[in-house]
């Protein structure tokens, strides 16, 4: 176990879903973790968690060498400005909003503060999440740790700062996208013969078979494809007429809208 106290500061979907997935790691005693929001019901489910509630930020990142901030990019200025105060450069400053650059977080919280920015997805609370990390200049006493501590909670990557923006996109937007597909496959299920219960646990099983296969051999998603499209079988028929309804070309367009809403102009 690691002897650093966390501070999560805006404990809604993502942040909620990180002190789970921490608790749930033992990476740090739940008594070793902070969590403040301005809702007290949102703080009242966590507390049974056994961290530690506060709605003062102040007080919550006072307890803590590594505060974790989870807020609407909309209220990260106001936030960073209440906590300041508890940050230094011996502290470490963990941003999951999207869209807010690191110059701009340095501008708020001090440009000697050790700054990550980090995007997980909500898969983060069954320590399932897919994780990219960027890091500033003022780091890299900190950077093994702050990897470790995902990596307890899923897996990560490193990236440089300029593809957080489609980092966003792939892992922390793609986890709905990836629902999305259940759901219309789902419905498919329901109208060819399957309780909904019922297709939900088929497709749902069905996609973690699937990204075993890729993840576990590193194929390319055509080599899997293969092996199942019997020459004028059932599958190339399903394949082919999803493809003419646009399926593969609808996906790679929500993904470029996605990017074209979060990416930096430049
Ligand atoms: N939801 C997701 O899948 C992901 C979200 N993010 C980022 O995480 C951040 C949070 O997103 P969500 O958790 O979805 O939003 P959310 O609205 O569910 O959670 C935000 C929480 O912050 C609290 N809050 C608002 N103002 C506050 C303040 N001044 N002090 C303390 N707490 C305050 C709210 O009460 C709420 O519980 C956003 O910046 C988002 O871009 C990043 C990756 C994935
Ligand atoms: O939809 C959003 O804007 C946020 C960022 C990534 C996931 N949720």
């Amino acid at each position: 176990m690691n002897n650093k106290k966390i501070a999560i500061i805006g404990v809604g979907n993502m942040g909620g879903a990180i002190a789970i997935g921490l608790v749930k790691s033992g990476f740090v005693p739940a008594s070793d973790i902070s969590v403040s929001d301005r809702k007290e019901s949102t703080l009242a489910k966590l507390a049974e968690l056994g961290v530690s509630t506060f709605t003062d930020n102040l007080e919550a990142a006072k307890k803590a060498e590594v505060v974790i901030v989870a807020v609407k990019p909309y209220h990260i200025e106001g936030v960073l400005k209440e906590i300041k105060g508890a940050l230094s450069a011996e502290k470490i400053l963990i941003s999951i909003v999207s869209g807010v650059g690191m110059n701009e977080l340095a501008e708020m919280a001090g440009t000697d503060i050790p700054i990550f920015r980090v995007m997980p997805n909500t898969a983060i609370a069954l320590r399932e999440s897919l994780t990219c990390i960027s890091a500033n200049g003022n780091t890299a006493p900190h950077k093994d740790f702050v990897v470790e501590m995902f990596n307890n909670m899923g897996k990560t990557v490193e990236i440089p700062e300029e593809l957080m923006a489609a980092a966003t996109v792939l892992s922390s937007c793609g986890i709905a996208y990836a629902l999305r597909y259940i759901r219309a496959a789902m419905q498919g299920g329901i109208e060819i013969g399957f309780g909904a219960e019922m297709a939900q646990f088929i497709t749902a099983q069905t996609v973690k078979g699937a990204t075993e296969l890729l993840l576990q051999s590193g194929h390319h998603p055509e080599r899997e494809i293969d092996k199942v499209t019997t020459p004028m079988g059932v599958t190339i028929t399903g394949l082919n007429e999803m493809e003419h309804k646009g399926f593969s070309a609808s996906l790679i367009q929500g993904v470029l809208a996605s990017y074209k809403k979060i990416a930096p102009t430049k």
